[in-house]
C-alpha cells in the first residue's frame, strides 16, 4: 500500500466563463507546474473548464458539448504518465445535467462526481439549471481513497458523513466560493473544522481566484489535518500552485504542515476584491482601460485609486468637468489626486452645455422655477460627456456611486449612474472613508499604482457635496452617514424591523424615512451597472426586491 501522496492545489484564475480553450491552457500549465513539483495529483477548482458561474450558459447544448470535448482532450493528455488531474465542468448524462468533478487519469476519465447539494440562495440559482447528483462515495486513486466533493457539498453534513462511512481517507472539495469580507474567518474555517470534527478526516478546500462579473473569488485555499490544525493556507487574491504532501500515520492520512499565508485585514480584503473585480472585468471584456469623472470628491478619488492599482496609471483617464458651482478646492483636489496617481487628467467645462439646455428647454419649461431638474441636468451632461469619451477612445466608463447612495437613490439615473462597472456599489460611505485612509497608508500586494498617499487629505476630511447648487452638502438631503449606514445595514443585511432598529437606539422617524428611500430607489438599482460584491447582501442577484411595492406605504 502506498504511504505518500503528493497533491498540488492549483488555485488558479480559469480565464473566464465560456473561454474553454483558454481555461484548458491554464489547467495544462497548472498540471505542468504540479508535475515539476512532483505531484501525483493536480486539483483545479469547481467548473474550471467551463468557467464559474456559468448561469444559463449551461442551457446551451453547444456549450455543454464543447466542455465535454475539452475534458476528453485533457483526459487523453493524462496518458503521458504524469499526475492525475481533477477538473470541473458540466456533465450531461442522458436528460440530466450535473455540475461535476472529473478525475482524469491514465488517458481517460477515471471517475466523475456530480454535485449533490445545489446552492439556491444568495447569488446562486443552481437548482434552476442543474440536477442534483447522488450522495458521493470515495474515489480510489493510486492506493488512496479520496472523498471528492463539489463546493456546496461540504457546506452541509450529508456528503462528508457518507464519504466517511464509506471509507474515504480525506475530504477534498473543489470550490467556486464567492468573496464576502472576512468569509474565511467567519464562515469557511469554522465550518471546515466542524466537518473535520464530525468525520475525523483531513479536509482540503481548493478555491478559485479571479472575478466573474459581480463576483470575486478570493482564493485562500486551505488544508485542515484531522487534529484540526491548519496545514496550509494559500494566499488570498492571487494564483498559486502549492504542493502538499500526505503521509499515512497509523490508519490516518495526515498533511505535512506547510506555509500559512493569512488573508489581509478587512479593509485590505475589500480593497483587494475591488481591485481584482475591476481588473478581471476590464481585461476579460477586452477594454483598453477606463475613464471616469474626477470631481475632487472622495468616491471618484477612491475609484480612480482602485483603477490605477488594478490596471496601472497608463490605462486610467480622469476628467474634471467643472460647472459654475464647482469650488476652487474641488479643482485643486481633483488635479492633485490625478497627479499623485500619475494618470491622464483632462478638463472639460460643462457650462456651455448647461446654457444650451437652459435655452432649449426655456420655452417649454415656461416660468417654472429652477429645481432638481437643473441639478440632474448637470449630472446627465457629465454622463453624456464621459460616454462620448468612452465611445471615441474605447475605454469603459467607471461609475462611482457607493452603497449608501445606491440604497437611497441619491444619484441621478442616466447621469452619474452612467457607466459599465462600479467598484463601490456594495461599499457603504463610512467604509469608503476608511478605505481611503487605508490606501493612503498601505500599498496593496500586486498593486500597479504608486506607494504613499494617493488621495489628498482634504478629499477625505471635507464634507461630501454633489456641488449641483451653491453650498450644497450631502447631509442637506440625507442623515449623517454614520446613522444612515447603520440603518441601511440593519435593513439590508439584517432585514430588521423598524421596531428592532428603534430598540437599538435609532430614531424612528429617520428609520422610516430611510426605509422608504430604500424601497423607492429599487427602480434605479435595476438600471444600475454591475459592481463588485463585498457584503453578504449585494444589490442584484443577492437581493431581489419588487420595484412596484405597496408594502412601503404600510410600514409604520
Ligand atoms: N418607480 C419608478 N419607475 C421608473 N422610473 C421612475 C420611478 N420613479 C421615478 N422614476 C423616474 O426617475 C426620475 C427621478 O430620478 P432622477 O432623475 O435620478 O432624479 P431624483 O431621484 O429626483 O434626484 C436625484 C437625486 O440624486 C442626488 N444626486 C445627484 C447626482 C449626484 C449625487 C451625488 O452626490 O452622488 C446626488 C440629487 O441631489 C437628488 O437628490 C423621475 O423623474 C422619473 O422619470
Ligand atoms: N465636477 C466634476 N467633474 C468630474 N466629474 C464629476 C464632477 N462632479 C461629479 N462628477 C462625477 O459624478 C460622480 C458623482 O458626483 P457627486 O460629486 O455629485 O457625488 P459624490 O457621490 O459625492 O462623488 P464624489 O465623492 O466623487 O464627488 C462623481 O463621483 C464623478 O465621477
Ligand atoms: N459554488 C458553491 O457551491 C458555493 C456555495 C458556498 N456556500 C459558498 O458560498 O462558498
Amino acid at each position: 500500500m502506498a504511504d505518500t501522496l503528493r497533491i498540488a492545489l492549483a488555485q488558479i484564475n480559469t480565464t473566464h466563463v465560456g473561454a474553454l480553450h483558454a481555461n484548458a491552457d491554464r489547467i495544462r500549465a497548472a498540471r505542468a507546474e504540479g508535475a515539476r513539483l512532483g505531484a501525483d495529483l493536480v486539483v483545479t477548482p469547481e467548473f474550471s473548464v467551463g468557467g464559474y458561474l456559468p448561469e444559463d450558459l449551461v442551457r446551451k447544448p453547444a456549450y455543454v458539448a464543447a466542455c465535454a470535448e475539452v475534458i476528453a482532450t485533457l483526459a487523453a493528455e493524462t496518458a503521458d504518465g504524469g499526475p492525475g488531474l481533477i477538473v470541473g465542468g458540466p456533465w450531461a448524462d442522458g436528460d440530466r445535467l450535473y455540475n461535476a468533478a472529473f478525475l482524469l487519469e491514465g488517458g481517460k476519465i477515471a471517475a466523475r462526481r456530480a454535485k449533490h447539494e445545489l446552492p439556491n440562495y444568495g447569488v446562486f440559482d443552481e437548482k434552476r439549471v442543474f440536477d442534483a447528483g447522488p450522495v458521493p462515495g470515495p474515489i480510489p486513486f493510486r492506493g488512496f481513497r479520496i472523498g471528492l466533493m463539489v463546493c456546496e457539498d461540504w457546506w452541509l453534513p450529508t456528503c462528508a458523513e457518507t464519504l466517511c462511512e464509506t471509507g474515504a481517507e480525506m475530504l477534498l472539495s473543489i470550490n467556486g466560493s464567492p468573496f464576502e469580507a472576512d468569509k474565511h474567518d467567519r464562515q469557511r474555517l469554522p465550518l471546515a473544522v466542524t466537518r473535520v470534527v464530525e468525520t475525523g478526516l483531513p479536509f482540503v478546500f481548493l478555491a478559485q481566484v479571479g472575478s466573474q462579473d459581480e463576483i470575486v473569488f478570493d482564493g485562500a485555499s486551505f488544508v485542515l489535518n484531522p487534529d484540526r490544525s491548519l496545514a496550509a493556507l494559500l494566499p488570498s487574491f492571487a494564483e498559486d500552485v502549492r504542493l502538499t504532501e500526505w503521509r499515512r500515520e497509523g490508519d490516518r492520512l495526515v498533511c505535512v504542515p506547510g506555509a500559512v499565508v493569512p488573508p489581509p485585514d478587512t479593509l485590505g480584503q475589500v480593497y483587494a476584491a475591488m481591485t481584482l473585480g475591476l481588473r478581471d472585468y476590464v481585461n476579460k471584456n477586452g477594454f483598453p482601460g477606463v475613464v471616469l469623472g474626477l470631481s475632487g470628491g472622495i468616491d471618484s478619488a477612491i475609484s480612480a485609486a482602485v483603477a490605477v492599482d488594478a490596471l496601472g496609471p497608463d490605462r486610467v483617464q480622469a476628467v474634471m468637468m467643472p460647472s459654475p458651482y464647482t469650488s476652487p478646492e474641488s479643482l485643486e483636489d481633483a488635479a492633485k489626486c490625478a497627479r499623485l496617481l500619475g494618470i491622464r487628467y483632462d478638463t472639460i467645462g460643462i457650462g456651455p452645455a448647461m446654457d444650451a439646455f437652459a435655452g432649449m428647454l426655456a420655452p417649454t419649461f415656461g416660468n417654472r422655477p429652477p429645481d432638481i431638474t437643473e441639478e440632474n441636468l448637470q449630472s446627465r451632461i457629465r454622463g453624456v460627456t464621459l460616454m462620448a469619451l468612452s465611445n471615441k477612445f474605447g475605454s469603459m466608463l467607471l461609475t462611482t456611486g457607493n452603497k449608501s447612495e445606491m440604497s437611497t437613490g441619491y444619484a441621478t439615473i442616466y447621469g452619474d449612474m452612467c457607466g459599465g462597472y462600479s467598484v463601490l456599489k456594495d461599499v457603504y460611505k463610512t467604509m469608503v472613508f476608511a478605505l481611503c485612509r487605508w490606501r493612503n497608508a498601505n500599498l496593496p500586494a500586486g498593486a500597479l499604482g504608486p506607494a504613499g498617499a494617493v488621495m489628498p487629505e482634504r478629499v477625505i476630511t471635507k464634507p461630501p457635496s454633489a456641488e449641483l447648487r451653491p453650498d450644497q452638502k450631502d447631509q442637506d438631503s440625507l442623515p449623517e452617514y454614520e446613522v444612515l449606514d447603520a440603518i441601511l445595514e440593519g435593513l439590508i443585511e439584517g432585514e430588521k424591523s423598524v421596531d428592532a432598529l428603534v430598540a437599538e437606539g435609532l430614531d424612528r422617524a429617520t428609520v422610516l424615512r430611510v426605509w422608504k428611500l430604500l424601497d423607492r430607489a429599487e427602480y434605479k438599482r435595476r438600471q444600475a451597472p454591475p459592481g463588485v460584491k463585498i457584503t453578504p447582501r449585494a444589490f442584484g442577484r443577492d437581493r431581489r426586491y419588487p420595484i412596484t411595492n405597496g408594502f412601503t406605504a404600510l410600514v409604520k
